[in-house]
């Protein structure tokens, strides 16, 4: 008897990516990935030009029992009346809506902007950042009022691709999951409920006007969501289950099979470091947003602007391929002769700095070298990623050691550096997609049943641990704070 298939997508920032695996073993059959286009506001047609392109080059998904898609977090997918797309999709890293992050926490709060931070927290589980989807419902509002008079159903770029995978036939059929529904920043993942009432203060609406608006059906963690239509090419897709999907950060999670108080630290395009937790958190210093997990529990997690393209960048810069810039990263000194790099390179999220750039201090004519730079960079991304690991901590989460995922790991100098500069051991699982294999694990979920996703074995774990160089870290701390300062 043939093995049952599963797949899992992960419709990430920089690319699309599948795996298809054997639904009882979690053996990995077949993969692909194709790219995304860049930039900040991307046409959801593009996801579904490239999902086509990665069904199609593993072969179709004529042999595939069951389908979940996991996909970048926050992006607003707005349909009208008709069901099309009204306007690109504004991604979590477009930062246009600072501003209404800002008016928003201080319209909750009455003009008090400490009491609107703590209301947010206490409401939605996050202090609002221009990364979640309601900041930018009320950027359309003010700077596009045709468009947002226009919408009829707001969505996530993962409820848009499994709703066009299902045929796309009707808005009412749009469904989500718990874990992208409580990075929208309308939607309580304690009570497991939209909040209608924030919605209509963002969209400036009557709460009348707000109810109207088509939100996805908050579908369970194993629940079939949809039944397949087609493809991009039109291929019948109707013998295929389609999973609740989730963010893709919960879809880590799942992948790696983390439970309750393990820790991930992820370099992707974002760097992010999310804590699979039992009980919600609530931080009003906005460093830590609530999520919830794809299990039912919860995943608090800090997330930065600025992840693995920081050293894409440094590398551009230096000229020179993944392994030369690895090897003279690795050949500096800790602390990089005193050069300091404050990654800010796309803004800032974690901390809230949506205007700042990045700095480098510390240049002298000795220490101004392509290594120190090159380590100077891996360390500045690493310590952005070790304030996330206290933010997480502050919270009241054990961080004792951290699996670390994303294709950053790739970067030998920085899966290397990462227990230093950390300060904990780090696991660090075979480079794999581990998003798309949470989002086929959520598949076969579908297919089993019962209270607990199924248990796949992990390929070979690295355990990397070294002393810890606190000296970096403090380093690195003075100069984040002085940009701090600058923009306080
Ligand atoms: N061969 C490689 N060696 C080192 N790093 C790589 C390599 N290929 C990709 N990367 C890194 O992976 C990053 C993309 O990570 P990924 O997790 O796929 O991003 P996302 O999921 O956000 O689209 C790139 O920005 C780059 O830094
Ligand atoms: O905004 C967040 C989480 O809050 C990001 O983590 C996005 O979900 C994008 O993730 P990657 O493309 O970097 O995986």
């Amino acid at each position: 008897m043939s093995a049952t298939l599963v797949a899992g997508v992960d419709s990430s920032t920089q690319s699309c990516k599948i795996v298809i695996r054997d639904a009882a073993t979690g053996a990995l059959v077949r993969e692909a990935k194709a790219s995304h286009p860049e930039g900040t506001e991307v046409h959801p047609d593009e996801w579904w030009r490239a999902l086509g392109e990665v069904v199609d080059a593993v072969g179709g998904l004529d042999d595939v029992a069951a389908l979940s898609v996991g996909g970048q977090q926050h992006g607003m997918v707005l349909l009208d009346a008709d069901g099309e797309v009204i306007r690109p999709a504004l991604l979590w890293n477009d930062t246009r809506s600072a501003q209404a992050a800002r008016d928003l926490i201080h319209e909750l709060g009455h003009g008090d902007e400490a009491v609107g931070r703590r209301a947010w927290a206490d409401a939605v589980g996050s202090v609002l950042v221009a990364s979640l989807t309601i900041t930018k419902l009320r950027w359309l509002a003010d700077h596009e009022p045709d468009n947002a008079a226009r919408i009829a159903a707001v969505c996530l770029p993962h409820d848009w691709l499994t709703w066009k995978l299902s045929g796309a036939t009707s808005m009412r059929t749009l469904t989500t999951d718990r874990s992208d529904a409580s990075g929208t920043g309308y939607f309580d993942a304690v009570t497991n409920t939209y909040r209608r009432d924030l919605l209509a203060l963002a969209l400036r609406l009557s709460r009348e006007e707000a109810e109207a608006i088509v939100l996805p059906r908050v579908v369970g963690p194993h629940e079939v969501a949809l039944r397949g239509g087609h493809d991009v090419l039109g291929r019948d897709l109707s013998h295929l289950a389609l999973g609740p999907g989730c963010g893709d950060n919960a879809g880590a999670a799942l992948g790696l099979g983390l439970r309750p108080g393990q820790t991930s630290v992820s370099l992707g395009t974002s760097g992010v470091v999310a804590a699979v937790s039992a009980t919600p958190t609530h931080d009003a210093s906005g460093l830590v947003t609530g999520f919830a997990d794809a299990t039912g529990a919860f995943l608090p997690l800090a997330c930065t602007l600025n992840g693995a393209r920081v050293l894409d960048a440094a590398k551009k810069v230096l000229g020179v391929t993944y392994a030369e810039f690895d090897e003279i990263a690795l050949a500096a000194e800790p602390g990089a002769g005193g050069l300091v790099h404050v990654p800010y390179l796309e803004g800032e999220r974690t901390p809230n700095l949506p205007g700042a750039t990045g700095t480098l201090t510390g240049m002298t004519l000795a220490n101004l070298t392509p290594g120190n730079y090159a380590r100077a960079a891996v360390e500045g991304l690493l310590c952005l990623m070790g304030a996330c690991v206290d933010a997480v901590r502050a919270q009241g989460v054990d961080v004792a050691e951290v699996a670390l995922v994303g294709g950053g790991v790739k970067w030998v100098s920085a899966r290397t550096l990462a227990p230093a500069v950390l300060g904990v051991p780090v696991d660090v699982p075979e480079p794999g997609e581990y998003v798309a294999d949470g989002a086929a694990k959520q598949a076969a979920w579908v297919l089993a049943g019962g209270e607990e996703p199924p248990v796949w074995e992990l390929a070979d774990v690295e355990h990397l641990v070294a002393e810890p160089q606190p000296q970096v870290r403090a380093a690195y701390d003075a100069a984040a704070a002085a940009v701090l300062a600058q923009h306080a």
